[in-house]
């Protein structure tokens, strides 16, 4: 035998799941480590994806139980639509099986490959079958899969089927089992939270091995899943055209009017002008050279560009500062959502938000969060387009410093948010260095790092206002001491005074349709409690907090009066009453600060 025929002899095709199973650093599962996270991100992305397609407000149970010394059991559970009993199978025994695939629209999951993934690791590593248990509705009873995957020809296994009484009314959850480690624990609750963050209509509990933690939900507002769109004409491939055009028994400018978004009678004309092709061809009928001009033409011709706002999903700035909010304890915070942008006929949007102060780490690089369809990234940070974007900005002109990125009390966010989100591997870890999506990201850090600098030198102001007012107020005893011996006169209690000149209460009242807002800024090192007296019936001196004002606090009233107020930060409520009323700001011992008539 000579050697082309010995190799011939051992060609054969290589099913996708053999393929996988020996590659699985390209799904994100390189070791037992990540494999937890991975498993519980590709779970959880179909439960927030599901959630928003069925418009259900997202309750996702995540737990992760050790079963023996390095076998742990992934339980993700939601409250989704669930699947059915046919479905269910191919979504978690096959690879390359989804939904999402040849839809053009923002969402988490996108090659069906994700779970099925998870469920080959768990086989690979331990034999396990995935458990699955799934219900569509109240009317429909669960049905329960043990499943895995028949490697060579990429087919479900179904080992065992059975309906089962399940107290859901809807949902899907499932059980995985492999070795690995809870070596990476920080990671899986960091993305737990980071999930949380730029989802806050979502409810995520967690039982990390009898450690649990509750990210609650911000918001009560459901997300609905942005709606898919035709291909762009300048986002098209050759290989795409020509399925489109074979599959197609439309004429040349009906196929462009009605298979390409923003494509109308104008352009389509103009198009067919330009390729030197007759309207009255038949698509399916055209050869690769005739194909090769249309494409030439539909990327010459200038096209409106994608309808970015029904096909994504942006967080929006109030909803990442909740996010944010709830998760982080910060000084400043401030976020932004650029308008929609264009990279090859894909539509992206570019978010962001920069936090600063608080609780966050003063040594080191800042935290930077990155994150894509609403997805945190959390591996190869250093190879990501955001990294390179949020290191290109000049941090030191907005009085930070940097080393890439910048040092220092600092966090960063950034979402990139694209039917088609460049990313670097099918791990989805990173994403590509794309022209049009660096310059989105420096553009937004250059205006967030203009707000920061401004909260930075008006809190350094303050830091300089309070010294002086420290510096009289050191000087206050010994003057009235003074000054009391010339007149011979007691010592005064200069306290009064020190309070007034230590603390800056702001109070501003604006009776429009009986709201009145109130601003306080604290200007001491000590927190504060305030209270609000309605001062119409009783004096200033005794009153207690009216209940009157209870009616519209409700049971917040501690709650809300009671708010720590951190230094030199400002504080804003807003109430309606009517009476004419004080402001009374007590020290945390109760001791009156200062009164503020808010007639006056
Ligand atoms: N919890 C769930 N509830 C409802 N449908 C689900 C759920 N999990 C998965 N699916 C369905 O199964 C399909 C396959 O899921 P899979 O994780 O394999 O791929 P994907 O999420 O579409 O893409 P990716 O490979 O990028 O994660 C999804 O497209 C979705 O239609």
């Amino acid at each position: 035998m000579d050697l082309a025929e010995e190799l011939a002899s051992k060609q054969r095709s290589i099913s996708v799941a053999e393929f996988f199973e020996k590659n699985k650093h390209l799904l994100g599962f390189d070791s037992p480590t990540r494999g937890i996270i991975t498993t519980i991100k590709e779970a959880v992305d179909n439960s927030l994806d599901a959630c928003e397609e069925a418009e259900i407000l997202p309750d996702i149970y995540v737990a992760v139980k050790k079963t023996d010394r390095d076998v742990f059991r992934i339980i993700v559970e939601d409250n989704g639509p669930g699947i059915t009993p046919a479905q269910v199978p191919f979504v978690f025994g096959k690879l390359l099986y989804g939904s999402r695939f040849h839809q053009i629209r923002q969402s988490r999951g996108q090659q069906g490959i994700g779970i099925s993934a998870a469920v080959l690791y768990a086989q690979l590593t331990t034999g396990i079958p995935a458990v699955v248990t799934s219900r569509t509705g109240h009317k429909s009873p669960a049905h329960r899969f043990e499943l895995l995957i028949k490697t060579e020809t990429n087919e479900p296994e179904i080992v065992k089927q059975e309906e089962i009484v399940w107290d859901r009314m809807h949902g899907t959850r499932i059980e995985i089992e492999f070795k690995s480690s809870l070596a990476a624990k920080k990671r899986l609750l960091d993305y737990l939270r980071y999930t949380s963050v730029v989802n806050p209509h979502a409810r995520i509990r967690a039982d990390i091995d009898g450690d649990l933690h509750n990210f609650e939900r911000a918001s009560d507002e459901i997300i609905v899943a942005p709606k898919a769109i035709a291909p762009h004409p300048h986002g098209i491939e050759l290989g795409l055209l020509k399925r489109m055009a074979a599959l197609s028994d439309k004429k040349l400018k009906e196929f462009l009017i009605d298979g390409f978004s923003r494509v109308g009678e104008k352009n389509a004309d103009e198009i067919i002008g330009i390729s030197g092709l007759k309207n009255s061809r038949k698509t399916s009928g055209l050869k690769i050279e005739e194909l090769k001009s249309l494409l030439s033409a539909m990327q010459t011709v200038s096209v409106p560009p994608p309808p970015a706002s029904q096909c994504l999903s942006p967080i929006g700035e109030e909803m990442i500062i909740k996010g944010i909010d709830k998760e982080f304890e910060l000084d400043f915070v401030k976020s932004r959502t650029r308008k929609s942008q264009v990279y090859s006929g894909n539509p992206f949007i570019i978010e962001a938000a920069i936090g600063y102060g608080g609780k966050l780490e003063s040594e080191g690089s800042a935290t930077l969060m990155r994150f894509a369809n609403r997805v945190p990234l959390l591996y190869q940070q250093g190879a990501c387009a955001i990294t390179n974007a949020v290191s290109q900005v000049n941090w030191k002109s907005y009085n930070l410093p940097q080393q890439g990125i910048p040092t220092g009390p600092v966090m960063i966010l950034v979402h990139v948010a694209s039917t088609n989100v460049p990313f670097t591997s099918e791990s989805k870890d990173a994403v590509a260095a794309i022209d049009e999506i660096e310059k989105e990201i420096v553009l937004v850090m250059q205006d967030l790092g203009r707000e920061l600098k401004n909260f930075l030198s008006r809190r350094d102001k303050n830091k300089q206002e309070e010294e002086r007012a420290r510096a009289v107020c050191s000087l206050l005893p010994d003057i009235a001491a003074k000054v009391s011996e010339i007149v011979e006169k007691p010592v005064p209690d200069v306290s009064p005074l020190e309070a007034q000149i230590m603390r800056k209460v702001v109070a501003k009242k604006q009776t429009i349709g009986g709201i009145v807002e109130i601003t306080v800024s604290n200007h001491t090192r000590s927190p504060v409690s305030v209270t609000v007296y309605n001062m119409s019936e009783d004096s200033a001196a005794d009153a207690e907090p009216k209940t009157d004002f209870t009616d519209v606090i409700g049971s917040e009233y501690n709650k809300l009066w009671k708010a720590e107020i951190e230094p030199e930060s400002a504080w804003k409520a807003t109430y309606t009453g009517t009476g004419s009323g004080t402001l009374d700001v007590r020290g945390v011992d109760g001791k009156k600060l200062v009164v503020v008539d808010l007639d006056a």
